[in-house]
Parts: C-alpha cells; structure tokens; sequence
C-alpha cells in the first residue's frame, strides 16, 4: 500500500479495514516513531505523540518559560501509558538528552510498572494507579522530575478477579528469588513450590513456559533500581517485605464454638509463620494475638481485650498485607523523586515544567467493585476538563466573535460529579456511614437508593441487592457494594501497626514510623479525587 498521507483524518473514507492496512503500510516501511521528524514544529511532521512532545517543548521555550501539563485518556488498553513514555522519550531527545539524570528518568517507568502494574481482563500490563510526571527545565534543560501517585489499587494485593493477576513484581520476584528459595521460603521442606493464596489464579503449571521472560524482567527491574540509586541493602529489605506480604496471606484461621478466630497450625501456616517473622521482621506470636483480638485503646469505645470473628481476623490479616504494600509503593517513589530532585533555590527564576498526567482508564467489567467507581470517577474528572476545555471555551470564543449560529452541544457531566462529590453526596454519605459501627454494605446501599433514586445518574438496583447502576459519560456501568464500607474505611488495628513499627525490617520500620500517610485517612476515595481535580 502506498502511503499517500500520514494523516488518517484527512482520508475521505475511514473505515477499520483502511486504519489496519495504513497502520501495517507503516509499520512495513518503519516510519513508526523518527525522532528527528518530529522538532522544531516541523510543518511536515506527521499527527504523531512526538509532534505534541515537541509543541509542548516549543511552546515552553517560546513563551517565557510558560509551564505546559498534558493529560493523556483513553479508557484501560487505548494506549496511555505507552503514549506517556514516547512522550517522555521524545522530550529527552530534543534536549540532547544524555545526562545521568535523563538516564535515570528514563529508567523510572519499568520501575514504576514492576509495582504499580498489573495484567486485567482489558490490558496485559495495567497501570493500577495514576501517575503524574513533572519534568523541570532550566535554560531547555531537564534539570529534575517529580512523580506523584495517586490511588494505587491496594485490594489487588489479597485478591484478583478470575483471568487477572497480581501486581507484576511478585512474579518478577518468583522467578527471579529462585536461586534463594529456601531464603524466601519459596518451597516446602520436600523442595515443592509453595502455592500462594495471594496468587489465586497462578499455576506453576503455565509458570515454567513465562519463566525466563521474568526472569529477563528481573534483571531489567535490578537495573533500574541500581541506576536510580537504590542500595542493595534496600533492594533486600524491599524484596523481603514483598515475598513477606505474600506470606501473610498464607496465614489461616477457623472459627471456634464461641464464634472467634483461631489459628490453623499446621505445617503450611508454621512455615509461613516463620518466613514472615525472618522477613517482615516482626514477632509472630504478637502477630497472631493482634490478628485475632484487638486491646482496647486510650479514648476508644472498648475497655476489653475483643476476640474477633473469623472474618475480622481475616480483615486484618488482609489489610496488613495492603498497607504494607502501599507504603512499600510510596516510598519507592519518595526514594526516586530524592534522586531526581535538584536544588531548587539554586535555579530560582527560571525553571518551567511540563506535567505529563496519565491515569488508569474507565473501566468496564461483568462485576464493577469500589475500585472501578473510584478510577471511573477520577475519568468522570478527566471528562469534565475536556468538556470544559473544548466545548466550553470553543463557545465563548465564537460568542465573542459573534458567531451564535453554530450550535454546540455536549453531554455535561457536571451533574454527574455533584451526585457523587457534592456536600450531601454519595461520598460524603459514603464516608459518614463508615464512622457508624453497625453500618452494613446493604444499609449503605439502601441509603444511597433512598437519597439518588431521583437523581437521573444513578439507577437504583431493582432487587433489593447490593447493586445500583450509574450513567456514565461512557456508559452504563453497574456496581456491587460489596466490601465498600470496609475499603473505604482502609483501617489497619492499632497493634498490628505497633508491631509493624518496632520491625527489624529498615524500610519496614521507617515506612510506619511516620503515622499514617495521609492517604490513609477514611476519606479516601473523596481525598484523592479531590487532589487529582486540583492538579488539573
Ligand atoms: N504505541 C504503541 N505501540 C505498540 N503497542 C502499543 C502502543 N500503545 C499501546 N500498545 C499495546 O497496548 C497495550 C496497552 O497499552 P497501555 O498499557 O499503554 O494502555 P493504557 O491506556 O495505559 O491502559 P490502562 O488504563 O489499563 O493502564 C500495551 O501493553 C501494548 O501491548
């Protein structure tokens, strides 16, 4: 096929046969991605993420150092994360990038997706937080990069959905450990690979054909984290925390003739029981009694030592393993951001940015959790700057011009924020329900039915279930309430963060020595939405 354009929406006839042969035409030629096509706002250069890199360079430059952000959507698989990095990449090209620091910013997405990154049912390598980029300039020059994250999927950790998978880095850290397994308590004392429960649809099975690809993404992510200055006694106590927290979900529990948890002895659990206290580095007898009783606390409601059920047992085992994840995630991006940062008084005056924002996209799936109405909200956001942006300033500019003639018309999704962030909103009921102790997900859900049912966005379910649908700007989508009283409150028990503290574990201990982040607040999904609109 002959390439008579590079500009599919210049064609007069677009259909998804001609998009394959023009995009397979140019793949055949390897005319994908020429750098030196795309500088110095070339007339010529083709619709391309370079052209938008190096418009956002120029305008950098040309506009007295004016600071330029670009927000990058599309729903789960269109292509963001992957627009981001030639975004970035192209961006080092044009600034000559070969300096140590531009080298190591390049560095900071396979890192970032080791831990942030998972495969779905939609995408084989999902961003399961969002992420934006700052990279400042001086005199054109990248001089330093912040990265702030927001709303990394925790729940990921203790359990996927059939055909999903954990978080890349435990599988990195299966293949790549193995030399160590006894170390890491990888096998039982007969030498066989022990099952994790926090890996619930992995089979060694279909493990040994994707070996030697982790194990080659093993020696990538080692690489990285030496050039981004992670020292190697930080690179153990980091694994050991990783292969600790799978560990965690070995732990088991039965409920005895009382109704309280009980420890499953066994030689399984023992044998986790001991990794965890060689990796975690904490003591598992205290680990046990806080997992099944909580003390009572100075001002708290109870005065007595409380057994718990089976399932708060369970609760708390769980939310270990997801704060401790979480914290192991903020940290490795507060360690990249120390080695990318410069002096900043030293450069006063002149330093500009260009802020790169891509998050996870809507999401879609047969069961829609907490997690899906938290991403698709933070994209209900991303919408609403669109619309603001393109419609509504392209109408007050042709209003100015007098042009009224043309109507302009488009789905507003102000509303639909309202519903879920206004002062009396499904969030702030969300949140208010979650300090009432015998709140249930189902009393939630009726409440929300009783309070939205009006409200043309939300639909409520038509059985009295968990259910309730919302009419999204990309569709319908329905959600189960299930847990979501329990995910939003997002607590860990007093004693178990004590334990955790007092960890001979380095990064352990320093990772929950700072209190709580303030993430980990109970108002988390309404906190982390409302920082995300402050950026835009
Ligand atoms: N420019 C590209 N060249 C080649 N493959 C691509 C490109 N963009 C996307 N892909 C393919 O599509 C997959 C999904 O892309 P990507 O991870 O960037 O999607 P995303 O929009 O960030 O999704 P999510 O919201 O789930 O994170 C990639 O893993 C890759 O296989």
């Amino acid at each position: 096929m002959e390439l008579k354009t590079h500009d599919l929406a210049t064609l007069p006839d677009l259909n998804e046969e001609i998009i394959l042969n023009f995009l397979k035409a140019r793949y055949t030629a390897d005319i994908i991605y020429i750098h030196k096509l795309c500088t110095n706002l070339n007339r010529e250069a083709p619709p391309h993420v370079y052209a938008l890199a190096d418009f956002a360079y120029e305008c950098l430059k040309s506009n007295s150092y004016k600071s330029q952000c670009c927000v990058i959507s599309g729903e789960s698989g269109a292509g963001k994360t992957e627009s981001t990095k030639h975004f970035i990449n192209h961006l080092i090209y044009l600034c000559l990038g070969n300096t140590r620091l531009e080298l190591q910013i390049l560095q900071v997405n396979p890192l970032l997706e080791a831990f942030g990154n998972a495969t779905t049912l939609m995408n084989d390598n999902s961003s399961r937080f969002g992420k934006y980029i700052e990279l400042s300039f001086y005199n054109n020059k990248v001089v330093g990069a912040k990265i702030s994250e927001y709303l990394l999927e925790k729940s990921r950790v203790v359990f996927q959905n059939k055909g999903e998978q954990n978080f890349h880095i435990f599988y990195y850290l299966l293949a790549g450990l193995e030399s160590q397994c006894e170390k890491y308590a990888l096998v039982d004392e007969d030498g066989h690979h022990l099952r994790f429960n926090y890996l619930n649809n992995f089979s060694y099975k279909s493990y040994k054909n994707l070996k030697q690809n982790l194990i080659e993404k093993y020696d990538q992510l080692i690489n990285a984290l030496n050039y981004i200055a992670f020292l190697e006694t930080e690179q153990a106590d980091l694994f050991a925390a990783l292969i600790g927290i799978l560990h965690v979900g070995n732990l088991e529990f039965e409920s005895n003739d009382e109704g309280y948890a009980t420890f499953i002895n066994s030689k399984e659990t023992n044998l986790s029981l001991m990794a965890i206290s060689e990796l975690l580095g904490i003591n598992t007898s205290a680990l046990i009694e806080a997992l099944t009783a909580s003390i009572p606390t100075a001002g708290g409601r109870d005065e007595f030592i409380r057994n718990h059920t089976l399932e708060a047992a369970l609760d708390a085992r769980d939310a270990l393993a997801k704060h401790v994840y979480s914290r192991l995630f903020c940290w490795i991006v507060s360690k990249i951001n120390k080695t990318l940062s410069y002096e900043r008084s030293e450069k006063a005056g002149g330093i500009s940015e260009i802020g790169i924002l891509d998050i996870y996209g809507f999401e879609h799936f047969q069961k829609n959790g907490f997690e899906q109405l938290c991403i698709n909200l933070a994209n209900e956001q991303i919408q609403y700057f669109f619309n603001k942006h393109i419609f509504s300033l392209e109408k007050d500019e042709y209003l100015k011009e007098d042009i009224s003639s043309i109507a302009i018309t488009f789905n507003d999704n102000q509303p639909l924020l309202e519903l879920f962030m206004g002062s009396s909103g499904i969030l702030k009921k969300l949140d208010d329900l979650c300090k009432l102790p015998r709140a249930t997900d189902l009393s939630l859900i009726e409440n929300f039915n009783k309070e939205f049912s009006k409200n043309s966005y939300y639909i409520p379910s038509k059985r009295c279930d968990l259910n309730f649908t919302i009419n999204h700007y990309a569709g319908k989508v329905t959600y189960t309430g299930e847990n979501f009283l329990e995910k939003n409150r997002d607590s860990l028990p007093l004693r178990v963060s004590e334990l955790l503290k007092n960890s001979s574990n380095d990064i352990i201990s320093e990772i929950f020595s700072n209190g709580s982040s303030p993430k980990e607040t109970i108002y988390t999904s309404y906190t982390v939405v409302s920082i995300l609109m402050k950026k835009l």
